[in-house]
């Protein structure tokens, strides 16, 4: 497919994954006029969809547009010009190994992921790059609860492919009145910014649970984006890009918002409560994030930090207490 199919009104697209994200952007894509069809793993959810035009489980009180074909056949979703996929980080590689036989030449396959694949370092684009050669990767992220999105809420995005003509393409494709999609051919800052937030947001939530003051949960959030910067500079990430939506403007979403299931984790871990049932891609990210930075020779001490409180090597007040005893630093 040439990047001018992308623009096609006659566009089609499929969403990989009904979850609450997935949900969201089936919705989101249904507002350009298009139909969708929206892929669920398990048949008694795509009848659940099918329906009751919600999906209760993920994205409680939000009506599927009409356009909207829920299915559980994974070829009848593949096999479009957009594929958005729309699955935890760490289930990506199967899911696009189960996708390579159904999907299009030259499709444009969308990573919806915020994440890194633990056991070879990848990160989502370049996952589907080696399961999918056929297909044209990009990346959409940025600071968007589902909720929010689905809502109509406005938001702002980016989507990102190796080349910009491709990304901005995708981004006409895929805009609303409310759903704004800035684009770029920096996949790695994209993504990099994208993965890293969550681990940070966890941080966040462990610091407001142990009641440690607003003032610390600024330095925590100016700290996690200079650990942030550092590692995005290593993958030659562009400044302007960690800068933007999906590096800072992500950050400040999650670590500033119990809304956030990465933050809620952190929180619940920081007092002591319960840990809750949902998605928090950082507790699967913050090893591979400590060693893609270990591997670039970068310094993220509170990556570590949440890293020992996951893995039970470290108590929070004793991640806190050796946080604070670091020697003092030029600010960079
Ligand atoms: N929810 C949000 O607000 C939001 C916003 C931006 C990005 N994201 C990202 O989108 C991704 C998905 O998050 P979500 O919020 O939709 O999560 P979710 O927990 O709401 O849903 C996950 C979905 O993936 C499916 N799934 C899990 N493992 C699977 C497998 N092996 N094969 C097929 N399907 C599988 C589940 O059945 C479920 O439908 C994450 O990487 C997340 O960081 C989420
Ligand atoms: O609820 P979280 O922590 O997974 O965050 C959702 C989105 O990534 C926010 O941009």
């Amino acid at each position: 497919m040439t990047v001018k199919n992308v623009l096609d009104s006659a566009t089609t697209v499929g969403v990989i994954g009904a979850g609450a994200w997935g949900t969201a952007l089936a919705n989101v894509a249904a507002r350009t006029g298009r139909s969708v069809a929206l892929w669920a793993r398990r048949a008694e959810q795509v009848a659940e969809l099918t329906n009751l035009r919600e999906n209760r489980r993920y994205l409680a009180d939000i009506r599927l547009a009409d356009t909207v074909a829920p299915t559980a056949d994974l070829a009848r979703a593949a096999d479009n010009d957009l594929v958005l996929l729309v699955v935890p980080a760490q289930s990506l590689r199967s899911v696009a190994a189960e996708l390579r036989v159904h999907v299009r030449g030259g499709a444009t396959l969308i990573s919806c992921a915020k994440g890194i694949e633990r056991d070879t370092l990848m990160l989502p684009t370049q996952v589907l790059a080696e399961e999918i050669p056929e297909g044209r990767p990009a990346v959409l992220s940025g600071p968007s609860f589902a909720s929010d999105v689905a809502s109509g809420l406005p938001t702002a995005v980016t989507v990102a492919a190796s080349s910009l003509e491709h990304a901005r393409c995708i981004g006409a494709a895929l805009a609303s009145a409310t759903f704004r999609i800035y684009h770029s051919d920096d996949v790695a800052g994209v993504e990099i910014g994208g993965a890293a937030k969550n681990v940070m947001a966890i941080a966040a939530g462990i610091a407001a649970g142990r009641g440690l003051g607003a003032s610390a949960g600024a330095a925590l959030v100016a700290r996690s984006f200079a650990e942030l910067r550092r590692l995005g500079k290593a993958f030659g990430a562009r400044p302007e890009t960690l800068m933007g939506l999906s590096g800072l403007g992500d950050l400040i979403l999650t670590a500033g918002s119990p809304q956030s299931r990465n933050f809620a984790l952190g929180h619940a871990i920081g007092s002591g409560l319960p840990l809750p049932d949902v998605l928090a891609e950082g507790a699967f990210t913050a090893r591979g994030l400590l060693a893609l930075a270990a591997q670039h020779n970068v310094d993220m001490p509170i990556a570590s930090a949440v890293e020992a409180v996951l893995s039970g090597r470290a108590s929070p007040d004793h991640a806190v207490e050796l946080l604070l005893d670091r020697p003092l630093r030029a600010e960079n």
